[in-house]
């Protein structure tokens, strides 16, 4: 019914710009970083993340991804600095991520992908009324994106992955309060800044993406569990597993990535 898309073959990425026509402008997410070619900004301030008072809702799976929502009815938990000239509020995070071994990242670097990628969403309060309203402006979300490298075990990421079992239907959504995200940047939060969209439909072009250099180090049995999760929700008869729901790069189209340091 309507605009249904997914991660498979028939519904997939290449598929999007059917009903997204945006799908092929000018400043798609994600994209390949290529940091010889950033132009490193002096004026480029470091990111503040004020999430010491955020408040975490619940967790959910909504057909394509797991995702944590936040209170955003005030300026409780806000992303600032860096190339931005508000504070943005934290309205959810959520994952994409790949297969068995495979990569699951939306951004590469040189071509090359990690295993998943944690985007946390944020919108401009002082500029526009909803959230609704940001995610369809230019410029109007932040996302900080922090990529996942498989190794040791990350001390934090259970308290997600031990509540994923709540949540493995389409449609399910759980009591998830009392996180604090901020539990799962890496210790630099160097990062490259360019104009792009949303990755999944419908595409818009409002995001100032904050993509951090260093990765967060999670364990392969830590990501497996995401994989427990399936696309399809309890009442449909075939399960398929949530795997794979990353968008390839897209084209740079004459954009500049800039760098932190
Ligand atoms: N993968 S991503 O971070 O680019 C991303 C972030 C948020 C969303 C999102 O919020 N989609 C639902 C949506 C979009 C526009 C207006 C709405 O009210 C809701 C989609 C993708
Ligand atoms: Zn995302």
């Amino acid at each position: 019914t309507g605009n249904q898309w997914g991660y498979g073959k028939d519904d997939g990425p290449s598929a999007w710009n059917t009903n997204y026509p945006v799908a092929d402008g000018d400043r798609q997410s994600p994209i390949d970083i290529l940091p010889h070619q950033a132009r490193h900004d002096p004026n480029l301030g470091p990111i503040v993340l004020n999430y010491d008072r955020c408040t975490s809702i619940n967790i959910a799976n909504n057909g394509h991804s797991v995702v944590v929502e936040f209170e955003d009815s005030d300026d409780r938990s806000v992303i600032q600095g860096g190339p931005l000239d508000n504070p943005y509020r934290l309205k959810q995070f959520h994952f994409h991520w790949g297969g068995k071994g495979c990569h699951g990242s939306e951004h590469t670097v040189e071509g090359n992908s990690y295993a998943s990628e944690l985007h946390l969403v944020h919108w401009n309060a002082v500029k526009f009324k909803t959230f609704g309203e940001a995610a369809s402006t230019s410029d109007g979300l932040a996302v900080l994106g922090i990529f996942l490298e498989t190794g040791d075990e990350h001390r934090w990421l259970h308290m997600i992955t031990d509540a994923l079992y709540t949540v493995k239907f389409k449609g399910s959504v759980t009591d998830f309060k009392g996180f604090n995200p901020k539990c799962l940047l890496p210790s630099s939060l160097h990062y490259w800044t360019y104009l792009g969209s949303l990755t999944t439909p419908p595409l818009h072009e409002s995001v100032i993406w904050i993509v951090v250099k260093e990765p967060m180090i999670v364990s392969e049995k830590q990501l497996g569990k995401f994989r427990t999760l399936v696309f399809t929700g309890e009442e449909e008869d075939e399960r398929t597993r949530m795997e794979n729901n990353f968008r390839p790069p897209q084209l740079l189209k004459g954009r500049t990535v800039r760098s932190s340091n």
